[in-house]
Order: C-alpha cells, then structure tokens, then sequence
C-alpha cells in the first residue's frame, strides 16, 4: 500500500475534524522591491472570503489525501507528492516529533471548491488549514513564532492564510498587521479557468520598485482602495488575454471597483450589497457557463451596505 493514497471520489462519509480553508483576496498589491534571493518585496492589503477549499481529518490506520469536488480534476497532475496539504502534514509531523509528541496516522479528505494557480491563494489557504487542523486533531502546542515559521516554509502566503483576518502583509508577504478596521465587502469573484504561474508573473515585472501603500489611516474605505493598485495585474494582462474580459464583466454589473488579486487570474469586483453581488454573480455564470463566477462576503468589521 502507499504511504499516500489519492482519489477524486468524495469518500463515503466526510466525518471528521474541519477546517475551512477561504479563498484570500488581495485587495492591493504593490511591489516595492526585491531580494537578492529574488523574492519580491510586497506592501499588500489582503482579505479572506467567507468559503474555500474544506478540508476534513481523521485519525486512521495509515496516512491517506482524497480529494473531490469541482476543482479535484485540476490537481491531478504530479500533485500526489507535491500537494502541499501532504507537505504541511509532513512538516507539522517532522516538527512535533522533535518535540515527542505524538502525530499518529490521519486521513485527509480536501473538497476542492478554488480554481487552481488562480492568485486567491487555494494551496496556500489549504497548507494552512492543514497545520491548523492538525493541531487540533493531534491535541498538539508549537509556539506562535514556530508555527508561523514553519508556514513560511510552504510559501510566501501561508502565515497570512494561517490568520485568515484582514490585515497588511510586507515583506515577501510574511509580515503581517491585522486591520480589524477593514470593513465585510460583497465580492463577486471571476475566473476564466486560465491557470497561471505565479513567478511567471514576477518575471515580467518592469518596475520593481514602486510606490508603496505606506501608513493605512483610512475611514473611507472605498476611496482609498481607489487609489491603490496591484502591481501584477500589467503583466498577467500581457500574458492572458481574458482577465481584461473579466474584469470589464464584473465592472459592468455594478461593481464600484474592479481588481484582479494575487498573480491572477482571478478578478473582483466589489458589489454595493451582497444581494447585488449575488445577482451579478448570476449574471455572469448566464453569459459564461464555463467560466468560474462566485459571489462571497469578506471577513472584517461589519458595517452594513458599502459605499
Ligand atoms: C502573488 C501572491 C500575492 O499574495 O499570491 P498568489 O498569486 O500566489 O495567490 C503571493 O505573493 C505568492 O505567494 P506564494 O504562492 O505562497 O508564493 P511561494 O510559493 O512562496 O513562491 C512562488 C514563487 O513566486 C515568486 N514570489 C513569491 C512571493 C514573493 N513575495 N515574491 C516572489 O517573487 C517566486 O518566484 C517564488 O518562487
Ligand atoms: N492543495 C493544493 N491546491 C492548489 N494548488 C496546489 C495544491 N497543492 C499544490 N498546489 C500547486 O500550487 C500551485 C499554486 O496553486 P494555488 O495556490 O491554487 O494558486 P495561487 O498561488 O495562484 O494562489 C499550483 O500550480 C498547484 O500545482
């Protein structure tokens, strides 16, 4: 038997510890410098959505990943020893052996529900809801600082999706400041189901060294967010044609502001109310049935209506 198996069926029942692993929307992205290891130096305001991968766990005989649900056929590529739900796992356990505490068998099951290499960050949301799980399951302590370094070692984004709260990451995205401020928003997220590699993105950067955000001391948010960019969306305009369709769409059903988020090709927009979104978000599945449409609400502060 392998160590890890992996099917796309949903297994019989998905009993077990959960985790929701939510989308992660980055509402600006600003570049602002590199490393000399080549790592981009980010100001980013980030968000998370209120649904996402669902990850599942359960103690068992041996260790086993199943993944199902509408985005499980696009990880079935070589993800069975790479996925990083497999990697979190194998670090968490690596970690806490050192420690003698125990990190017995575990079967995972992971409902797929983001598009994948999508700049919403679906692998590093799962990553995180890994490690956060299995804490759990395994009744298991790592100190704050341990675990958010361990995270940084999936990737750039997993300490942020370890949160999951609004905040402002620099640094590679690793340093993070809550901003409980940060209002709920009704979004309306689009795919056109192009996958996109992220230091693809990087690559065709121009500018390095942009403006940064700098101090957020905003009350309004919407006129603030206005004047705030993301510095991939240049570059991954160049490389798929469709996210400028996307957007354009999303703006045309009422959206006050339209972004794309991470490295694409994801698009927002923001939506007045979540009723409107969820109109819009109707809307848009009518005209591309094969395209990925999804209205969600933010975490944050709630404050009624956007404005
Ligand atoms: C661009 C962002 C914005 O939130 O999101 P996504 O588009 O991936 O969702 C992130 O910075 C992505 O974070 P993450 O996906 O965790 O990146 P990693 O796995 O650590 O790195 C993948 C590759 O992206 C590039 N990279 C990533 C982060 C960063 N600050 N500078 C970089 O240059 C590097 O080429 C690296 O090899
Ligand atoms: N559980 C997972 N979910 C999504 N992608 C994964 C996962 N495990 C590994 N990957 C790999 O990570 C890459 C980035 O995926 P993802 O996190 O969805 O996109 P992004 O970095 O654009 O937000 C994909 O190319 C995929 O092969």
């Amino acid at each position: 038997m392998p160590l890890d198996t992996f099917a796309h069926e949903r297994p019989a029942s998905s009993a077990g510890l959960f985790e929701l692993a939510p989308a992660k929307i980055n509402l600006a992205l600003h570049v602002v410098g590199q490393r000399a290891d080549g790592y981009h130096l980010l100001e980013s305001l980030v968000t998370f959505a209120d649904m996402g991968d669902e990850l599942s766990f359960c103690l068992a005989d041996e260790d086993s990943l199943m993944v199902s649900g509408p985005f499980a056929p696009a990880l079935s590529v070589g993800v069975e020893v790479d996925n990083l739900v497999l990697r979190a796992r194998d670090l968490l356990r690596d970690c806490l052996l050192k420690s003698s505490q125990p990190a017995p068998p575990v079967a995972i099951h992971l409902e797929k529900n983001l598009p994948v290499a999508a700049g919403i960050g679906g692998g590093s949301a799962d990553a995180a809801a890994t490690l956060r799980g299995l804490l759990r399951l395994w009744q298991a302590e790592i100190a704050e600082a341990e675990l958010l370094a361990l995270a940084l070692k999936l990737g750039a984004d997993v300490p942020m999706c370890l949160k999951g709260e609004a905040l402002m990451a620099t640094g590679i995205g690793e340093d993070i400041t809550p901003l409980p401020e940060l209002p709920s928003l009704a979004l309306v997220l689009g795919n056109p189901l192009v996958g996109v590699a992220t230091p693809d993105i990087f690559r065709r950067l121009a500018t390095k060294d942009n403006a940064p955000i700098g101090q957020i001391a905003a009350k309004d948010w919407m006129p603030l967010l206005k004047t705030l960019r993301n510095d991939l969306e240049p570059p991954a305009r160049s490389l798929v044609r469709e996210i400028d369709q996307i957007s354009n769409m999303i703006g045309g059903e009422g959206a006050l502001l339209t972004r794309m988020s991470g490295s694409g090709a994801t698009c927002f927009g923001i939506f007045p109310s979540a009723d409107m979104a969820q109109t819009a978000a109707a809307n848009l599945c009518g005209q591309k049935p094969d395209w990925y449409f999804q209205a969600v609400q933010t975490v944050g502060r709630k404050s009624g209506e956007t404005s």
